[in-house]
């Protein structure tokens, strides 16, 4: 499922009307039927339905929405919220067409009226505005906007919520509070942040007629079960360990020798074929008993954390992923910073090991092989120099400008992780719940990655398909054994089989 900007929809409406030769009225007609369906499966036939319609084609297809319901004999009117001369176009069509076929329209934008509308209503259909919002909301739509949040009355926005940028990069707003919205066509990049996501409330997308052709300057999708199953290798009958990759997993000191565990373990139930820890000798005991299918390097250490003073074989493993645990320490510094420089294989990057590399960022244009780093957002604020909530207003912006300045994959984690590709492509995970927002996760994810990218020929599938067990694997323990308060990452890692389970065949 492709994700789009406002811009990118505008790009598929015009290619679909003019290169394809589609009527824009039949798009309209198309989304208002489309909507029109989705309405009826979710309302009772007794409700009482107020339509707000605002002045382009988001009012255009309340319009539609109208007339269908309407005609199927819903109790459905319309508020049209702009004075007559701001319909125009396909709207003013749609609109005659409503009235033709006996439909009653108030125009106002009076308050107090549309108060004492809605205390008559049971469902509100919000088309008052969609992708074509610019800046802040004007008056009256402003308070009309307030005011139908104000109310209990349920409210299903049609393509998106009324004052809510379809893009990302707003840092304030005021936008209608659906409880469900139909998106049409492609969902909106506003779908994935967030901040702007909760304003959707339960959302699906309509299909409206855009041919395929039109997809494809598209970059940016959500990875779904479908992709995961069909990306996700087979095991063959006669392999055997070390076709499943050797993978070396570099963290933990004396005070923190618990997270390499969590990735160390994630791994190994992840699919990898053998897996080895590197750390200091007070860290490899709880190493050794809580994972004990793994070997140990011991590495030479310097008060407790890893000296970057030695060499390490890099050369015997297949993917090496560094930095959970690692600490703080100056002295682990070039441990990271000759990573980096010398591992000729996929190498990830995490945690303490992003702490590291964050001024020396350049070496990462001279690898040969791919780099990974999954930042969280205060992780990426570090890297890139900016704040936090900067990067939460733009995720896909500062991750596509990493990945390309310095061609590394980078999976930017949050309630919607982004992987971007050095190529700008770009994937978001949907599984997942608040239950993983817990210290440990992000050792886990790591560990599923490891395990990936040596069982996957492609990097990019294997990063999506490892955000999408480690989300997966937390909502099928919530829905089953756990919740959202009691999870735990070790939980998470024993999750992994339950993944496994439902989407492999065999079971
Ligand atoms: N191909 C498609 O995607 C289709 C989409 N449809 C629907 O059309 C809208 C987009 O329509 P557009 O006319 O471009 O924009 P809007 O309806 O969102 O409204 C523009 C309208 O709003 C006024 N306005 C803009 N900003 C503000 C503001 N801050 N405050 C107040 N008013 C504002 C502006 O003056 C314009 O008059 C899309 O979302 C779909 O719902 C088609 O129906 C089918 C094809
Ligand atoms: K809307």
């Amino acid at each position: 499922m492709y994700i789009v900007t406002a811009n990118e929809m505008y790009g598929i409406d015009r290619y679909t009307t003019e290169e394809i030769g589609m009527d824009g009225k039949m798009l309209m007609e198309n989304a208002g039927r489309a909507i029109s369906e989705r309405i009826e499966s979710n309302i009772k036939n007794t409700d009482v339905i107020t339509v707000f319609a605002g002045s382009g084609n988001n009012g255009g297809d309340g319009y539609v929405i109208a007339r269908t319901l309407l005609n199927r004999g819903y109790q459905i009117t319309v508020i049209q919220v702009v004075p007559d001369e701001k319909i125009t176009g396909d709207a003013r069509y749609y609109k005659n067409l409503f009235i033709n076929c006996g439909g009653s329209i108030s125009i106002t934008g009076d308050p107090v009226e549309i108060d004492e509308a809605l205390n008559q209503t049971d469902i509100v259909i919000d088309a008052i505005l969609g992708i074509g919002v610019k800046g802040e909301l004007r008056e009256p739509i402003k308070t009309i906007v307030d005011t139908i949040n104000d109310s209990p009355v349920r409210v299903i926005s049609a393509d998106i919520p009324s004052g809510l940028p379809a893009d990302e990069g707003a840092a304030a707003f005021d936008s209608v509070q659906a409880d469900y919205t139909i998106i049409v066509g492609y969902p909106k990049m506003s779908t994935f942040l967030q901040h702007t996501a909760p304003f959707y409330g339960e959302w699906e997308t309509v299909d409206i007629g855009f041919p395929e052709s039109a997809q494809t300057s598209l970059t940016r999708s959500v990875w779904t079960d479908r992709q995961f199953k069909n990306k996700m290798p087979d095991r063959k009958k006669d392999s055997h360990k070390g076709d499943h990759g050797r993978g070396l997993i570099i963290g933990g000191s004396e005070e923190m020798p618990g997270s390499i565990v969590m990735t160390v373990r994630a791994a190994l139930r992840a699919g990898a074929g053998l897996v080895t820890a590197g750390s200091v000798k007070q860290a490899i005991p709880v190493i050794a008993s809580q994972c004990i299918e793994a070997t140990n390097l011991k590495l030479k250490e310097f008060d407790g954390v890893i000296s970057g003073d030695q060499s390490i074989p890099y050369q015997n493993y297949d993917a090496i992923a560094l930095g959970m645990g690692l600490g703080r320490h100056e002295s682990t510094r070039s441990i990271v910073i000759n990573a980096v420089r010398q591992v000729d294989g996929p190498l990830i990057l995490d945690a303490d090991g992003l702490y590291h590399i964050q001024h020396d960022l350049e070496l990462f244009k001279g690898r040969t092989a791919p780099a990974v780093i999954t930042p969280h957002p205060g992780e990426m604020a570090m890297l890139t120099g900016v704040s936090v909530q900067e990067i939460l207003r733009e995720p896909f912006a500062y991750s596509i400008e990493f990945a390309r300045m310095y061609q590394a994959f980078v999976v930017l984690k949050g309630s919607f992780t982004i992987v971007t590709a050095p190529n700008g492509h770009q994937s978001v995970n949907t599984t997942g719940n608040q239950g993983l927002a817990k210290g440990g996760s992000g050792d886990v994810l790591t560990g599923i990655i490891l395990a990936m990218t040596m069982q996957h020929e492609d990097l990019f599938d294997a990063l999506r398909n490892a955000c999408f067990v480690h989300g997966k694997a937390a909502d099928l323990l919530v829905s089953n054994s756990h919740s959202v308060y009691d999870l735990m990452a070790t939980d998470v890692v024993e999750g992994i089989g339950k993944v496994y389970r439902t989407f492999s065949a065999e079971t």
